[in-house]
């Protein structure tokens, strides 16, 4: 957790994750002499080492971008006509769990008569809403997680910028939304709750009551609970009843390749088949490049985590970059527990299959990349380390030979308190992935395609990249890179003009996880940082943190911010840090500057909207 407070000028970055109430402050005011950015130019980021490290970037796509299609958005509503379709399931989603959900509940509609669409609002034209009502008994639900400072997602954004700039009119549209979010962050659900009140206000007929799914709580548990309630709400609401409560439906069948020539046989590529083999750019999410590292070394010295300094090497990617974005890592699973999973299902792993999707219309042929084998499924593509999500219980369960355990597995996934209470002690309190839970329950077998048309994807891991190619340019021409993005925090001293800069730093203890201890100390002797402030909060028998080195120093900081026109940025832990350090803001004001609290409260407000206060803070 950091907070860094500056002024016209760039530092370096950073995204490590901590844990306690720490923080950083960057400032510059005044020229400084030339920095010292030969070791500036890092990347920094908390890691899982992978075999494989590929990239991708949220924001800034690569240059250049050949070969791009026009994208024509589809009629959803014609698909849905055709494929006799009333339930559609819009999911706003980066990382896959709003997405899991839709999908859930498109698949629920069979149980109660209706059929259900999954659908990325990135591929339609949303703008088509309204007609909605031309299909009899229809419905539009709406599972859309929240990002960055209350942003929708990705596939989200032009959807939700449809809905701001429309004046459509949505009556007899029938709606409901389940929002997914994180309460540590200060924009709880923005993207669920606008949906919810912007369809509303367009005329659209709430069917059932917004969700707020909170995923530092249990994201699974308040869905589950809300999807209880949901489905009477719409069974009531059209006069239709649940049918076939208990029936399992598989969405995917399998198919054996007994025979097949295997250079057609994906090993673990995300898109193009033979795309590690012969790398080819553009590169994004569908096609990583395969970077080599070249640096890797642990950051902290003490203590349980594992902190990692990276580097990784993207010559002739053309793959360019800002501090801020992202680069993301795609994990391998381990192959002892993925033969395990072999060994325990009594299966080869390296049967070639497909899962051809039963619906023929579907726009998603395969859960994953086929044909593959088992082996590769389970070692790129499916999530095996994860605790089981409550609707894989359910439908493995007609697999359990014994009543026992087959009834454990089903009230799980209920919505009843006895079964929270045993999903939660049995599966999350006991971190039981699915291996632990086959190996727990003897009498479970279910055939392992259908395991695998039931596991999530696994999901690449997201790293802010702490360098910036883009400030590398700068100091090579001896120019100043202003910050692009004050959200990426930590920004990089890269030129002449370097104003006063002032860090606050905290983490725990000075011995284990002073990150960058060494470079930090040699920026301060060098003029680099005006001031280096840290806070090992657990060195002392009282705890210290950031904040009370703000409060010291609160004069100099209200010249800096009131009169000296600062930039304070606050990286690093959501819950607590970020909350902490903007109260020690506040009172700051109120103490030196005289302001009520109001006017304190305001005051921050404003400087927030001029740029002047940024976070990059998560949990
Ligand atoms: C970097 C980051 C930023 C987030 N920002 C917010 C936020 O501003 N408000 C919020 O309610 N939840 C926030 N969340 C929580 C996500 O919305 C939540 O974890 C959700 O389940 C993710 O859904 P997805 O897997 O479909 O992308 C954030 C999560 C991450 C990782």
């Amino acid at each position: 957790m950091k907070t860094i407070c500056f002024r016209r000028h760039i530092s370096f970055l950073n995204s490590v994750k901590m844990e306690d109430s720490e923080s950083q402050m960057l400032s510059d005011e005044e020229q400084t002499p030339e920095p010292l950015l030969g070791s500036l130019d890092i990347f920094l980021f908390s890691l899982i080492a992978g075999l494989l490290i590929y990239w991708f970037f949220f924001r800034k796509k690569p240059e250049p971008v050949p070969e791009m299609k026009p994208f024509t958005p589809t009629s959803f509503i014609e698909k849905m006509k055709k494929t006799n379709r009333n339930v559609v399931v819009f999911y706003g989603s980066q990382t896959g769990t709003a997405e899991e959900f839709a999908n859930r509940l498109a698949k629920d509609a069979q149980r109660y008569g209706m059929k259900g669409m999954p659908t990325d609002p990135e591929e339609y034209d949303m703008s088509e809403l309204s007609r909605l009502k031309e299909i009899p008994n229809s419905m539009a639900v709406f599972c859309m997680a929240t990002y960055g400072e209350g942003d929708p997602t990705d596939n989200a954004q032009e959807f939700y910028d449809w809905m701001q700039g429309t004046d459509d009119d949505l009556a007899g549209v029938n709606f409901a939304v389940f929002g997914l979010g994180n309460k540590t962050y200060e924009h709880f659900n923005a993207t669920g709750k606008y949906t919810d009140k912007r369809l509303a206000e367009l005329g659209g007929n709430r069917v059932f009551d917004l969700g707020l799914g909170d995923d530092d709580s249990n994201l699974e548990e308040d869905f589950i609970s809300w999807k209880e309630q949901f489905w009477p709400a719409v069974c009531e609401f059209f006069g239709v009843e649940a049918t076939g409560e208990d029936s399992s439906i598989r969405q995917f069948e399998l198919v054996v390749h007994n025979d097949i020539n295997m250079n057609e046989v994906y090993t673990g590529e995300m898109g193009r088949l033979k795309s590690f083999q012969t790398q080819k750019p553009p590169f994004d999410s569908k096609n990583p490049f395969l970077a080599t590292v070249t640096g890797n070394r642990k950051l902290n010295e003490g203590g349980n985590r594992h902190l990692m300094h990276i580097e990784l090497d993207i010559t002739d990617s053309k793959i360019r970059y800002d501090s801020g974005d992202h680069v993301a890592v795609y994990p391998t699973n381990d192959a002892a527990v993925v033969n395990r999973i072999g060994e325990r299902l009594g299966v080869d792993l390296d049967t070639v299959i497909s899962l051809k999707n039963l619906d023929e219309e579907s726009n998603k042929k395969h859960p994953f990349p086929c044909p593959t084998t088992y082996r590769t499924a389970l070692t790129h593509y499916l999530d095996i380390n994860n605790t089981p999500r409550t609707n894989v219980l359910f439908e493995l369960a007609q697999y359990a030979s014994d009543p026992q355990e087959q009834e454990n597995m089903r009230k799980m996934a209920s919505a009843s308190p006895e079964g929270k209470a045993l999903y939660h002690s049995w599966v999350l309190d006991s971190e039981r992935n699915i291996l632990a839970i086959l190996e727990d329950l003897p009498s479970l077998n279910p055939p392992i395609d259908h395991l695998c048309e039931l596991l999530p994807r696994l999901q690449a891991r997201y790293y802010s990249i702490a360098s910036s190619s883009k400030v590398k340019a700068a100091k090579e021409s001896s120019r100043v890179w202003p910050p692009t993005d004050p959200n990426s925090f930590l920004l990089s001293v890269a030129g002449k003009e370097v104003g006063e800069t002032i860090l606050y730093f905290g983490c725990r203890h000075k011995n284990e996880d002073f990150l960058y201890q060494q470079e930090l100390e040699e920026f301060e002797r060098a003029g680099v940082l005006t001031q280096l402030n840290v806070a090992f909060s657990r060195d002392q028998e009282h705890k210290i943190y950031v904040q009370h080195l703000l409060k010291k120093n609160k004069e100099q900081l209200w010249k800096l911010i009131h009169s000296n026109n600062a930039h304070i940025y606050v990286c690093g832990d959501a819950r607590n840090m970020a909350r902490d350090v903007h109260t020690a803001f506040y009172e700051i004001a109120e103490e030196v500057g005289g302001l009520t609290h109001t006017q304190a409260v305001d005051y921050f407000k404003k400087l927030m909207t001029k740029g002047r206060y940024s976070q990059d803070v998560w949990s």
